[in-house]
């Protein structure tokens, strides 16, 4: 029976035009994920209208109307394979929810493939993402040098825009020396599956090759048991049964549960996994389960499962590291937007701006600002107006991220560094 490949989630990250799209066309076509026909069909469309150059990130493009605008937005769940792994493409930031569900776990990337055009080198979206990415916790990165056809395969220009990179990476603290660099075209497609004649200087791997370099993350089954309910049931002959995925440690039968902020506890009876039953479930799994002593209105959704001897964390108040990704004007002490952590939507207010840091460096640049706006990076206190699980990024770093939302749209992500506990028990 073959075996299923282990499953990586890929952000492609980078600045605006640099060659995302392309790029996830370019390793969808080569790994053959997109049939040779489908692209020709591409091509000859793109071609009648004048754009004969966006065959392959048309590829991406799925709704008509942006094609004809000639941008991409919708890259989603876009699958290929190496043969160590099956990748899925998630969203990129700046595209519709991807930070909202990188935050509630829907789409958590493994890995980020940052997309850098050796013309232009490091923009501002190539600073944004890279230090976005490191404040979500996403541990690997691999970066591609695209448009290397654009300066001539001129290794000074590599060497230079690696330079500017390696700058940017040490600054948010991630090593350089242990990142992969790939000199690329995904237009022509140079480096992206086999080595290229086109650049006979260097000596690394391909895209490909360095995305089977990658390593598997480790399931956290060594933390404590957290399982944020997503939906309560009623199933007659059965009783209460919430169902959710188990985010860090194991769930286990006859174990002793308390859910936080309800403040109840339970016994887990019995634990469901694809309609069987299942003695344990590890981080990953989406599980219905039966526990003794919960009635149906005792829990909800945003409510946290943990063990009753290590309960969930209720926050009084929080102190977070947050980036401001998009307000509209300023940001201020009293602002009281809807917190998205885990599965709990809960408004809270930011009651103190205590520092202002510079995004790229985590350097203080002002004690105590009076407001924040779109770009900046803080260290703030926050009040949720009612009880709220979180935890501290540090020791559950899956229940440690948040989204910020307000009037449909994301206004900044952050991660939790202390907590003021309440007292629930
Ligand atoms: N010369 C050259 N052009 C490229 C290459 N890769 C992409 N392009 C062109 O660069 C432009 C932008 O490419 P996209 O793939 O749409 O860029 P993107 O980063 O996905 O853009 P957004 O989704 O709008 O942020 C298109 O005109 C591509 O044809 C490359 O390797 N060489």
């Amino acid at each position: 029976m073959a075996v299923e490949k282990p499953h990586m989630n890929l952000a492609v990250i980078g600045h605006i035009d640099h060659g995302k799209s392309t790029t996830v066309g370019r390793l969808l076509f080569e790994t053959g994920a997109v049939a040779p026909h489908i692209i020709e069909g591409f091509r000859k469309e793109a071609e009648s209208k004048g754009k004969g150059s966006f065959e392959f990130a048309w590829v991406m493009d799925s709704l008509k109307e942006e094609r004809e605008r000639g941008i991409t937005i919708d890259i989603a769940h876009k699958r290929f394979d190496t043969d160590k792994f099956y990748f899925t493409v998630v969203d990129c930031p700046g595209h519709r929810d991807f930070v909202k569900n990188m935050i509630t776990g829907a789409s958590q990337a493994d890995a980020a493939l940052l997309v850098v055009a050796a013309p232009d080198g490091v923009m501002e979206q190539t600073k944004e993402h890279v230090f976005l990415s490191r404040t979500l916790g996403i541990n690997q990165l691999i970066i591609g040098i695209n448009k290397m056809d654009a300066v001539k395969y001129d290794e000074k220009r590599y060497n230079e825009v690696k330079e500017q990179l390696s700058q940017l990476l040490k600054m948010v603290g991630y090593k350089p020396e242990a990142i992969s660099f790939i000199p690329m075209s995904s237009f022509v497609g140079d480096n992206i599956s086999k080595p290229s004649a086109n650049t006979p200087w260097y000596k690394g791997n391909t895209l490909l090759a360095a995305l089977n370099t990658l390593t598997e993350p480790e399931k956290p089954t060594t933390l404590p048991m957290r399982l944020p309910i997503q939906d309560v049931y009623s199933i007659s002959g059965i009783g209460t049964v919430p169902v959710g995925r188990v985010e860090t440690g194991i769930m286990k039968k006859g174990m002793k549960v308390n859910f936080m902020p309800a403040n109840k506890d339970g016994e887990i009876k019995s634990i469901e996994m694809h309609h069987e039953e299942i003695p344990q479930a590890l981080p990953g799994d989406n599980v219905g389960f039966n526990v003794r002593g919960i009635g149906k209105g005792d829990i909800r959704r945003g409510d946290v499962c943990g063990p009753a001897d290590v309960p969930p964390t209720v926050a009084d108040e929080f102190i977070a590291q947050v980036v401001v990704l998009h307000h509209p004007s300023a940001l201020t002490v009293g602002y009281t937007p809807v917190f998205h952590c885990h599965t709990a939507q809960i408004a809270c207010t930011f009651v103190e701006l205590q520092k202002k840091l510079d995004p790229r460096t985590g350097q203080v640049k002002e004690e105590n600002p009076t407001f924040l706006k779109t770009g900046d990076a803080a260290i703030v206190k926050i009040k949720p107006t009612q009880p709220m699980v979180i935890e501290k990024v540090k020791e559950i770093p899956q229940l440690g991220r948040f989204a910020v939302r307000d009037m449909g749209s994301t206004i900044a992500a952050g991660v939790c560094i202390n907590i003021t506990p309440k007292q629930m028990r």
